[in-house]
């Protein structure tokens, strides 16, 4: 999906919602562990009740690994579900990966071409020859962690090298590498207050914004401080979303927790 293409189903939809597919089989209502494949039944329960009110899923692979083949089976029955039923909704898998160029580009493959993400995020720290690999694909995107919704984000990315902080060097790095117009970039909802500075150094580039709902972030201070023209913005939910509920009626639930969200996002956009 091109960039055109998002911006477009946002504007048609009034919503830059992402829903997070990270399913807990401890967290799923009992009664679908009875059938075959209860990771994919859940997903495409929560799908069917939610596509309206979003834009983008992004299952994170470890919830699909930590099940084995089963797991695997299940987010390629989930992608392919989305992109038969739903081509206009934006697909998001959140591995997490980067490596040596050789290797990133089997991960890039595994992701764009077998399974036919949109996209996937990747960690910037082994450098541009570790990213390229992925920008090469036309019509895909990179989604690079820049500052990340935890904790442990202070370890590494606030900290300063030759007087800029390692983020922010990341964000200005990473924009003269080929094909950068292919780059989106994770910041977390709970660290708002960054995206002032953020936006002076990638004025245009997507976000997937996690970390509203379970982990606390604000929409509105995200949406105040990180909105551009083109909206710009992929706000993140999955806990808050996909467990509002865990008996026989979970997927209305969720359904509803998705529509305060995208009410929401109703508003600032009407207010734009
Ligand atoms: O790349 C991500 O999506 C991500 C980056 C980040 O900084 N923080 C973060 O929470 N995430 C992911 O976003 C999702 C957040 O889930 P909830 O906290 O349940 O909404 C999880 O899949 C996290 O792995």
């Amino acid at each position: 999906m091109t960039t055109q293409q998002l911006v477009k189903e946002i504007h048609k939809k009034k919503s830059f919602l992402c829903i997070g597919l990270d399913v807990d089989l401890n967290k799923i209502p009992q009664h679908l562990l009875k059938k075959e494949d209860p990771i994919f039944e859940f997903n495409k329960a929560i799908i069917d009740a939610t596509h309206h009110l979003c834009v983008a899923y992004k299952p994170n692979t470890a919830f699909y690994e930590a099940y084995g083949l089963k797991g695997w089976k299940a987010l390629e029955k989930t992608i392919d579900y989305l992109n038969n039923n739903y081509p206009d909704i934006f697909t998001i898998a959140d591995a997490k990966r980067g490596d040596i160029g050789n290797t990133s580009s089997m991960y890039a493959k595994a992701f764009f071409e077998d399974l036919g993400f949109d996209s996937v995020t990747v960690a910037p720290y082994m450098g541009k020859d570790s990213v390229e690999p992925f920008l090469a694909f036309k019509n895909k995107h990179t989604i690079l962690l820049a500052l990340t919704s935890n904790e442990g984000a202070y370890d590494f990315q606030t900290k300063s090298i030759e007087g800029l902080e390692l983020y922010k060097t990341v964000l200005a790095t990473s924009k003269s590498w080929n094909n950068s117009e292919n780059l989106m970039y994770v910041v977390g909802a709970t660290k708002a207050e960054y995206l002032v500075e953020i936006r002076q150094i990638i004025p245009h580039n997507f976000l997937l914004v996690p970390g509203v709902g379970a982990q606390g972030g604000s929409l509105e201070d995200v949406c105040k401080y990180g909105i551009t023209k083109n909206i710009g913005l992929l706000i993140n939910s999955s806990r808050s979303i996909i467990y509002a509920s865990n008996k026989e009626n979970f997927s209305s639930e969720a359904s509803l927790k998705a529509l305060q969200l995208q009410t929401q996002m109703e508003l600032i956009l009407n207010q734009l």
